[in-house]
């Protein structure tokens, strides 16, 4: 649920200044992401106040005992919340970062997994707590929250997001839990491209699939296929970083020994350049699923060239069966 759409804050002017005071970022982390960051609403003394106690006024006389903030950006705004209504305040943190006996719960990311963790002991058991965070975009990480509390027996009456899509992906997995948020995703440029038989020219649907409020915001019509392609591929090397930052253990390469960067001889076959020789293959083939996602993207970053990078996937191809 939006604030703006609530009573007393239907066109309150403190929201607009809220968003505007939301710096957006695109391409951060990755190309396609209009990264949505509230930091700079930090700096902005009134527009923060605001903030807090736009959730301070909802949530004071909801006897809510718990707080709990997830890391690193429901830290920025939880505790404020919970002094001002009277409740305790409990970190929701990333892995091994809390010293004391912890409860896990895992959560999927775009491309991964990630975790939260919560002391045991920080919650009793029917107490009313409340999740906060700066974003909800799938809705995974304030999912993983409500299944800890509920675990350590609260009972979870609301989550609150400053910044969330009206159709937030994720709601229906919240456990039925109500969401409010306070304003939605700003895309940065706005375009002034006329439609093309009712069609929205300058649009062009998110860049990466799941890429949180990606679209849209090029407006150079003519150029948006090309930079489509372009951040597609931008897209694929930036996958491939972040599925090998989660591999556990980088699996050896297959090829042994590493692949030359010099141009290979080759055959044409379907417009792709394709090696005729055949490298030794090693005897260390993956043996489930992650670990091909692991070695395909370890022989991506390996490669120097781009016939490189195709002898490679065809040979991955022909290894995998
Ligand atoms: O609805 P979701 O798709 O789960 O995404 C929302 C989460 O993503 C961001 O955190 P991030 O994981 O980037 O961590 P950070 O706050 O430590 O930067 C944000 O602060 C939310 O916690
Ligand atoms: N677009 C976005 N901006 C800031 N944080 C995010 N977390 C997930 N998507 C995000």
């Amino acid at each position: 649920m939006f604030a703006g759409d609530q009573n007393g804050l239907q066109g309150d002017p403190r929201l607009k200044a809220i968003s505007e005071a939301i710096r957006v970022v695109p391409h951060f982390p990755k190309p396609g992401i209009m990264f949505q960051d509230i930091t700079t609403l930090l700096l902005d003394h009134k527009a923060f106040k605001d903030t807090v106690d736009i959730f301070v006024d909802r949530y004071r006389d909801m006897g809510i005992s718990v707080v709990a903030g997830i890391e690193a950006r429901g830290f920025m705004f939880g505790p404020s919340i919970a002094l001002a209504i009277g409740a305790k305040f409990v970190p929701l943190r990333k892995p091994r970062k809390l010293p004391g006996e912890v409860i896990s719960e895992a959560y999927v990311l775009e491309y991964g997994t990630d975790c939260l963790e919560m002391h045991v002991g920080a919650v009793q058991p029917r107490e009313r707590a409340l999740v906060i965070d700066d974003l909800v975009a799938t809705g995974g990480t304030l999912s993983a929250a409500i299944r800890l509390l509920e675990r350590a027996g609260a009972q979870v009456v609301e989550c609150a997001c400053v910044v969330g899509l009206r159709e937030v992906k994720g709601q229906h997995g919240l456990n039925g839990k109500p969401l409010y948020i306070l304003v939605e995703p700003r895309q940065q440029i706005n375009c002034s491209a006329p439609p093309v038989n009712g069609v929205e020219t300058c649009r062009h649907d998110d860049l990466i699939l799941g890429g949180n409020f990606g679209s849209p915001e090029v407006c150079d019509c003519d150029s948006v296929r090309e930079q489509e392609i372009v951040l597609r591929g931008y897209s694929v090397v930036a996958i491939a970083l972040d599925t090998l930052r989660r591999c556990s253990s980088p699996p050896p390469s297959v090829f042994s020994p590493p692949l030359s960067p010099s141009p290979l001889p080759s055959h044409r076959s379907s417009g792709i350049s394709v090696s005729v020789q055949n490298p030794p293959v090693s005897e260390n083939l993956p043996v489930n699923g992650a670990e091909w996602v692991c070695l395909f993207a370890r022989e991506m970053l390996s490669a120097t060239i781009v016939n490189d990078a195709k002898v490679r996937a065809s040979k991955l191809l022909e290894v995998s069966g």
